[in-house]
């Protein structure tokens, strides 16, 4: 038997209980914690899901009500594997030639797969945002761009860093994220889809930086591709730190704002000399700049 324990929450709440080490400390069997957000139109309702092997008492219940402002409502899971239940709601995304699966899902003949478990890093592709990303680097290659060095901000799980180094496999490429966490399950990611690590062409370099503040991020600019699907607040702090970072030319990939916010982000970007080449469309926008 296991316990799936569901709190209502906000996005915020929803992110940082995804940013967050350990939400239960040395808890002995801490749950498996999954956020998502159910409805795509209503960006502010989030979900938290922990699943539990034993049924959780009064002191873990308490933990899990701090963590959001909804109450947390109990259920008693059928007998069937947890782990794929809770991964079983996460059904495979297709974005341009991606196939992004859970291990409950099938590879798909013809597409890029990607492997991702459903865990606390966010971006197993079913967000808007991280799916947005992957179809804007499909239509790059399709438009016939061409990266030789890549940096992927945010990495989360990984993922966004694959779909480029499967597009632009000869590319230096480096994925961080703030979170070190995700830098562990990028890590298990890349090894779990065939993605090398390291230094040289066609690898993926992995640290854990605040936005650009890091050697290997130095050591590595000018960037030719960037990446950040972060949140609009830091897209807006870290744009003289991206645009010092990109070549003339350079294209650079921006998600995680809603489309409230997809003027104060663009023109934090047109400021410092790049121009919108996509505007995006919907709820979730995904900006393409270019600096000039
Ligand atoms: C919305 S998730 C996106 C994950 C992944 N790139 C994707 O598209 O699925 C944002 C990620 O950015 C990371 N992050 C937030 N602020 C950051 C910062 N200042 N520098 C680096 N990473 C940051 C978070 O830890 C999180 O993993």
């Amino acid at each position: 038997m296991s316990w799936r324990v569901t709190l209502a929450c906000n996005r915020a709440e929803g992110e940082a209980v995804g940013a967050m080490e350990e939400p239960f400390g040395d808890h002995p069997n801490p749950p498996v914690i999954v956020a998502d957000e159910p409805d795509e139109h209503r960006p502010d309702d989030w979900r938290i899901h922990a699943y539990f092997e034993e049924e959780p008492t009064a002191a873990e219940l308490a933990v899990l009500a701090g963590l959001a402002s909804g109450e947390p409502v109990v259920e008693e899971l059928a007998d069937e594997d947890w782990v794929t239940r809770s991964q079983a709601g996460l059904e495979p995304i297709e974005a341009g030639r991606f196939f992004v699966r859970t291990p409950a899902h099938q590879a798909r003949d013809g597409a890029v797969n990607f492997l991702i478990d459903a865990g606390l890093a966010f971006g197993t592709g079913h967000h808007h945002t991280t799916r947005g990303c992957l179809a804007a680097l499909d239509r790059l290659e399709r438009a016939g761009k061409r990266f030789e060095r890549i940096a992927d901000i945010g990495t989360g799980t990984g993922l966004l860093a694959f779909g480029a180094l499967a597009l632009w496999p000869e590319a230096l490429a480096i994925a961080t994220d703030i979170d070190p966490i995700s830098i562990d399950v990028t890590r298990d990611n890349a090894v779990l889809n065939g993605v090398a690590l390291g230094e040289g062409p066609g690898e993926l370099a992995l640290a854990v930086a605040d936005g650009m503040a890091h050697p290997a991020l130095a050591e590595r600019a000018p960037f030719d591709l960037l990446i950040a699907n972060i949140l609009a607040g830091p897209l807006i702090e870290l744009a003289q730190d991206f645009v010092a970072a990109t070549a003339p030319g350079a294209t650079i990939l921006l998600a995680g704002l809603l489309d409230t916010q997809a003027q104060a982000v663009t023109a934090a970007y047109v400021e410092r000399g790049c121009r919108l080449v996509e505007p995006g469309t919907g709820e979730w926008r995904v900006l393409v700049l270019e600096k000039v």
